[in-house]
């Protein structure tokens, strides 16, 4: 499937006010975006609508060749990784982190009564390896730090081997280390052939893996740039979206951005 997202004029509109206005786009199964812009432009509304937890207001958009408004989301949603603060919040405490990663595949938060497999199990294990979290397997989710809990959030949202993969903000809070940890495996896991298009909400081009390969930017609920990361993600966009003069730089794959 080559195409996963195809958005056409797009508006979401809140108290008579666009929070997203005629956004266009289209993403490739190949392609790994990456969306930018201030607080409030627009960014979580946008990852919502592709994630299918979000009707537009106006416009059209199909995920996964399947247009919302006339697809059962329910039948779309377990095809579509997301991983976010607020789901993050949703997760049990208390749980151990195998069953935190393996209850995705029932699409439930903790275990209840769900008759789990013995391949559940074995493909929980295998994904807690990609992301280097076997040792952990039987902590409890709760005793574990901000970077362990955030590659777990994303563990999980890998399991149902989804077809479009998104992450709302996933290196917010942490540390440098956990930080660089963090985007080691995602720009890993991004320039796999096998993985699924990736979108990853970020506030920082410095959090901009390597291996990511387009950058949507958004103002005021409006695209101001979007394309190659080699070409849209310039000073002069940057400069345009965030309203302030802004010089970005890139060293072997990696941005950083500063006033000037
Ligand atoms: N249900 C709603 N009703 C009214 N306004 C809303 C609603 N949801 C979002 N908004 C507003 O829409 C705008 C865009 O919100 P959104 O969360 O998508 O932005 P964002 O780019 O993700 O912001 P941030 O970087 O701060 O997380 C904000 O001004 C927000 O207050």
């Amino acid at each position: 499937m080559p195409n996963v997202v195809q958005l056409s004029d797009v508006s979401v509109i809140r108290d008579g006010k666009p929070i997203l206005d005629s956004v266009t786009w289209s993403i490739d199964d190949d392609q790994r975006w990456v969306i930018l812009g201030p607080n409030g432009a627009g960014k979580t509304t946008l990852l919502q609508i592709i994630a299918a937890m979000l009707h537009p207001t106006s416009g059209t958009a199909e995920i996964l060749e399947e247009r919302l408004g006339a697809v059962d989301v329910f039948e779309l949603r377990p095809m579509i990784g997301f991983a976010s603060t607020a789901m993050a919040r949703k997760l049990p405490r208390n749980e151990t982190v195998l069953n935190v990663v393996m209850t995705a595949a029932y699409s439930v938060t903790g275990r209840w009564n769900e008759e789990y497999e013995e391949i559940d199990s074995r493909r929980a294990q295998r994904v807690l390896a990609e992301w280097k979290l076997d040792h952990l397997a039987d902590r409890t989710f709760g005793t574990l730090s901000d970077g362990e809990q955030k590659r777990v959030q994303i563990a999980r949202s890998v399991m149902t081997d989804p077809e479009l993969l998104l992450l709302d903000e996933p290196a917010a809070s942490l540390d440098l280390g956990a930080r660089e940890e963090l985007l080691q495996l995602l720009g890993g896991y991004a320039r796999e052939a096998t993985s699924p298009a990736f979108v990853m909400v970020t506030h920082h081009v410095e959090e901009i893996p390597v291996g990511f390969t387009h950058v949507m930017l958004l103002a005021d609920g409006k695209v101001t740039a979007s394309g190659p990361l080699s070409e849209a993600l310039t000073s002069e966009n940057l400069t345009e979206t965030f309203g302030l003069p802004i010089e970005v730089t890139e060293i072997d794959g990696r941005y950083a951005a500063r006033a000037v």
